[in-house]
């Protein structure tokens, strides 16, 4: 899919795509409680990715409501499709539970590197046939303590939480910095949403039983996916409102891009779950990003506008693409003068050029590149990479204004 933009002014009010990463979290806590949802199962890549994992370890869907399973099977072949969160969670539940299982995903994803597996599969004295998937592990489960070495990614640290959640008590001791940490609490405040009880203390995870507790949700906004719309507005001069989205927590996560952009002049609040940014006169900025990763792909594109400075980005490299060489890749096609030293990248603005860009099988690549077309005009090839995440960016866009030709 070739996905053609013409220059055009972004404004208006849209509803916010859904947070995969929430979303992957309540169908993964219908392992521990019974779950009635108030609507539908968002329908991204990955979030489906997530939906036939659970309904291949027990969990029944009836009508509206997931339905725990009396026990969960752990021993067959999972598809997790692009989705790292997905694998690494699965595989956490394996070491955590027991099992026999193979977990497998898309081009992509066999591409990434699961090296935190290996460790772990070590320390827990189970066997796994390398660092990346295919993947076949098998586990006999680990009691109620572990503790934690240096990994590449949050999301084991998660998938053994529901892990500790599901078996009733455990201890999650994490011996050095934990990146994406506010993954991590992104989980222990769901867990405790459906009934569960974690708590972080003294650099330990404790997870005690959960309670039984019919929990109902609906799926919330992503702050991280809306804000591709948000920049593309205020660098086009728009006033744009998104709805629907989650309360935002006091750490740090990707909820704070709405704070970020207020500190460098723009217009951007958050009132009752509603985002609203209008474009004022924006200031350069600096933001360390290894507890929200992601935030580099909505940052680095207002780089055609003010000098923009990112620490904390080596583990960028394992994402969907190398995200250091997609930034600088897109960003210098645009026109910005980047570069990288350590674990900084910087951008500076120069000139703005139209710019032809490859989606390069991933999602915040093409949504990086879409924010900044809106003004200098712009084409994404393979364009359907955004169905990861958000398969109705486009359509988004459409409404708030954007000339947009798919072909
Ligand atoms: O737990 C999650 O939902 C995620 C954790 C982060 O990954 P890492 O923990 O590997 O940085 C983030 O990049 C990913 O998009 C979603
Ligand atoms: C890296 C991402 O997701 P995951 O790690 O789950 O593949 C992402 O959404 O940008």
């Amino acid at each position: 899919m070739k996905v053609i933009i013409l220059p055009s002014k972004i404004s208006g009010e849209i509803d916010a795509p859904k947070s995969k990463s929430i979303a992957i979290r309540i169908l993964f806590g219908s392992l521990l409680n019974n779950i009635t949802l108030r609507e539908e199962v968002p329908g991204s890549n990955d979030v489906k990715a997530a939906y036939n994992s659970i309904i291949e370890m027990g969990v029944y869907h009836e009508g509206n409501k997931l339905k725990k399973p009396y026990s969960i099977n752990l021993n067959k072949k999972f598809f997790a499709g692009g989705s790292a969160t997905v694998a690494r969670i699965l595989s956490s539940l394996i070491l955590t539970l027991g099992g026999n299982a193979i977990i497998d995903g898309d081009e992509t994803l066999r591409k990434r590197p699961f090296d935190g597996l290996i460790k772990l599969a070590k320390i827990t004295n189970s066997e796994v046939n390398g660092n990346s998937l295919p993947i076949k592990l098998s586990s006999k489960g680990i009691k109620d303590y572990i503790e934690i070495p240096e990994l590449e990614s949050s999301q084991y640290i998660t998938g053994l939480m529901y892990g500790f959640a599901y078996k009733g008590y455990g201890v999650i001791k994490l011996k050095s910095r934990v990146p994406s940490f506010s993954y991590i609490m992104l989980t222990m405040d769901l867990l405790n949403d459906i009934g569960c009880k974690i708590k972080y203390e003294d650099n330990e995870i404790v997870v005690e039983k959960c309670l039984k507790k019919d929990y109902e949700t609906s799926f919330p906004g992503d702050y991280l996916l809306s804000s591709f719309y948000a920049v593309s507005s205020l660098l086009t001069g728009g006033l744009t409102i998104i709805h629907n989205l989650y309360k935002a927590s006091n750490y740090f996560g990707d909820h704070k891009i709405v704070d970020i952009l207020s500190d460098i002049g723009v217009k951007s609040k958050l009132d009752n779950g509603n985002w609203i940014i209008k474009s004022e006169n924006l200031e350069n900025l600096r933001v360390n990003v290894d507890d929200s990763p992601d935030m580099a792909m909505s940052l680095a594109p207002l780089g055609v506008k003010v000098e923009v400075t990112l620490d904390g980005i080596n583990r960028l490299k394992i994402k969907e693409s190398d995200r250091i060489k997609s930034i600088k890749d897109v960003m210098e096609k645009f026109g910005s003068i980047v570069s990288i030293k350590d674990n900084t990248i910087n951008i500076k603005p120069n000139k703005i050029n139209k710019a032809e860009i490859d989606c390069n099988n991933d999602h915040r690549v093409a949504m990086m590149a879409a924010s900044i077309s809106f003004l200098s005009g712009g084409i994404i090839n393979n364009a359907e990479c955004i169905g990861k995440s958000d398969p109705k960016h486009w359509d988004r866009y459409e409404k708030l204004g954007g000339k947009i030709k798919v072909e």
